[in-house]
């Protein structure tokens, strides 16, 4: 589904360098609303460092990103308060709370109730918590965990426990949701589940930012897909345009390539460690 309206997320530029390497370089990226697009590449291509351009974890070397035509700033709960979400692409949830009370810690971002609120317990304290319960136990029932809201996370098996991180994710109603990998490691039946939960994920409004190496998922979800290569877009279009592109399958196959860039008089890292 590409629409016309004007972008929710615009990178522009992005490079990424880490001492002599270039890990992005110059990477335009956008995302409409309700569009899923995909980012695919070979295994050390800079999807990740990409994610981590966007998400606040790295200050771009060089180039912007824009989200709702605001300029973000470098900071992981910055973006997160301004409507983006990601998962990462190994599991990080808190493996001795609940799968409730997992979701409730991704509720933070969206609960203007301070510490001194929390020990008063106040009537808008309260009642705050018992909005958050109730959103928290909705997106359990979206992502089929409901049943399991009492059990500690650390005990569910693992396409819960991914779908559990998507749920977290989803806590701070954003606008755009970043996946990091969402299949890696499941059967085949948890990889369909994923593949409808994030269908219901744009059908509800939210956006999706999706890497992933499995290729039948991506083709099949995406409205739209980017392919990096060593750092540089390669090309971008619709999964048919993406998938009919020599150079795509190439850059799979692995033809000999250029040696990835190395700049001898490359900036040092402005990154900020994650
Ligand atoms: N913090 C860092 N410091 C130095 N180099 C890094 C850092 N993070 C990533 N790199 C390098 O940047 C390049 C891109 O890595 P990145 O993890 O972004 O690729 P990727 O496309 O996500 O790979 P994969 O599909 O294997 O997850 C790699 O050469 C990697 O070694």
């Amino acid at each position: 589904m590409t629409t016309t309206t004007s972008p929710l997320l615009t990178a522009t530029g992005v490079t990424m360098r880490f001492g002599g390497l270039t890990a992005v370089r110059a990477v335009d990226l956008t995302v409409a609303p309700h569009e899923i697009v995909g980012l695919i590449g070979p295994n050390g291509a800079g999807k990740t460092t990409f994610f981590n351009c966007l998400t606040g974890l790295y200050r771009p070397t060089q180039g912007t990103v824009t989200y709702r035509d605001a300029v973000l700033p470098p900071k992981p709960h910055l973006v997160s308060a301004a409507g983006i979400a990601r998962t990462f692409q190994n599991i990080r949830l808190f493996a001795n709370m609940t799968v409730l009370e997992n979701v409730l810690v991704g509720r933070h971002t969206r609960t203007r109730e301070g510490l001194l609120a929390a020990l008063v317990r106040g009537p808008r304290y309260r009642h705050a918590e018992a909005e958050s319960a109730q959103r928290a136990m909705e997106l359990l029932e979206f992502t089929h965990l409901a049943g399991k809201a009492r059990h500690l996370a650390r005990n569910l098996p693992y396409g819960e426990q991914r779908r559990l991180e998507i749920a977290r994710a989803l806590a701070g109603d954003p606008g755009l949701l970043l996946l990091d990998e969402p299949t890696a490691g499941m059967n085949p039946q948890e990889t369909r589940a994923t593949q409808t939960l994030v269908r219901a994920i744009r059908d509800r409004g939210t956006a999706v930012l999706v890497i992933e190496h499995d290729m039948r998922f991506i083709f099949t979800l995406c409205d739209r897909i980017a392919v990096l290569v060593q750092g540089t877009k390669l090309t971008e279009g619709t999964p048919e345009a993406v998938q009919a592109d020599e150079r795509v399958i190439a850059a799979y196959l692995g033809t000999p390539d250029e040696p990835r860039t190395s700049d001898d008089n490359a900036a040092a890292p402005t990154e900020e460690t994650p």
